[in-house]
């Protein structure tokens, strides 16, 4: 607070704890951190901070015992894309992977680029069944989404993404790197049995039914009405449900 000695008015004009000339100091720091941990396309974190954020999660789950899941999510014939509308196209559609991923997950959630049209999200304190509700929800408002080829046209790409998930919890403590491996082999496993769908262990014994309820309640827990506002992307609010079945 400063005070105005003019008219003894106290206004509430912020004042830098260091000191007003440290504070662009301080503005720039935190814009290098932004960039040193963020991927400038799609404004994700990048993979330094991915790996990070899961050693921080792995280590919080071995003191607390409830689970960390990580979910790897591919985008289905991305290079087709590119190939047929180019590159800034291509790069369009990644960003608005990424906002539907965004809004789809929890804040606390880390949501992060991985590699070219590789997604990798780390859900905190997520046990098994809600992690596969989310994998699906991710994987129906992509293939729901509206990606325009620019702002001006209303020609649509079909999205489509795979989705590997693998926990670390009581029933199975991993190394970091055996868990990004095995979340990496159920998205392969995804690819190979048709694409647009999601695979983990033990799928037939934990098919994922969810009622109605369970539905608004997830509702509730993931939209997010501060997410940001991309032109060219629709996350498709209307999507319908289907957790029983997998894509087509
Ligand atoms: N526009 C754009 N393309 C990228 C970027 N990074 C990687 N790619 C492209 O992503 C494509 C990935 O192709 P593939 O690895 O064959 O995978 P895919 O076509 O998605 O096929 P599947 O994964 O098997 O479904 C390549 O054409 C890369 O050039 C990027 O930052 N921008």
């Amino acid at each position: 607070m400063a005070s105005d000695t003019a008219n003894n008015a106290v206004t509430t004009t912020p004042v830098c704890p260091l000191g007003e000339a440290q504070c662009p100091v301080i503005d720039e720091v935190m814009q290098l951190r932004q960039q040193v941990l963020t991927d400038p396309l799609t404004g994700l974190y990048n993979v330094r901070h991915f790996t990070a954020a899961l050693e921080q999660e792995l280590e919080r789950t071995e003191r607390t015992g409830i689970a960390t899941a990580l979910m790897m999510i591919d985008l289905d014939h991305f290079k087709r894309i590119n190939d047929q509308w180019g590159h800034e196209v291509g790069n369009r559609v990644l960003r608005g992977t990424a906002a539907c991923i965004r809004e789809n997950t929890r804040r606390l959630d880390v949501q992060c680029r991985y590699g070219g049209e590789e997604f990798a999200v780390i859900l905190p304190s997520t046990e098994r069944r809600l992690a596969i509700q989310v994998a699906e929800r991710v994987r129906l408002a992509l293939q729901d989404a509206m990606f325009y080829v620019d702002d001006d046209s209303d020609q649509t790409i079909d999205v489509t993404a795979s989705i590997g998930i693998a926990w670390h919890g009581m029933d199975q403590w991993h190394s970091q790197q055996s868990l990004v491996e095995e979340a990496d082999q159920y998205l392969y496993q995804a690819k190979q049995q048709g694409r647009n769908r999601v695979c983990y262990a033990d799928q037939d014994a934990h098919a994922v039914t969810v009622s109605q309820g369970e539905k608004a309640l997830l509702h509730d827990l993931f939209v997010d009405e501060d997410s940001p506002d991309d032109a060219s992307f629709d996350a498709g609010d209307e999507a319908e449900w289907d957790f029983d079945g997998q894509g087509s």
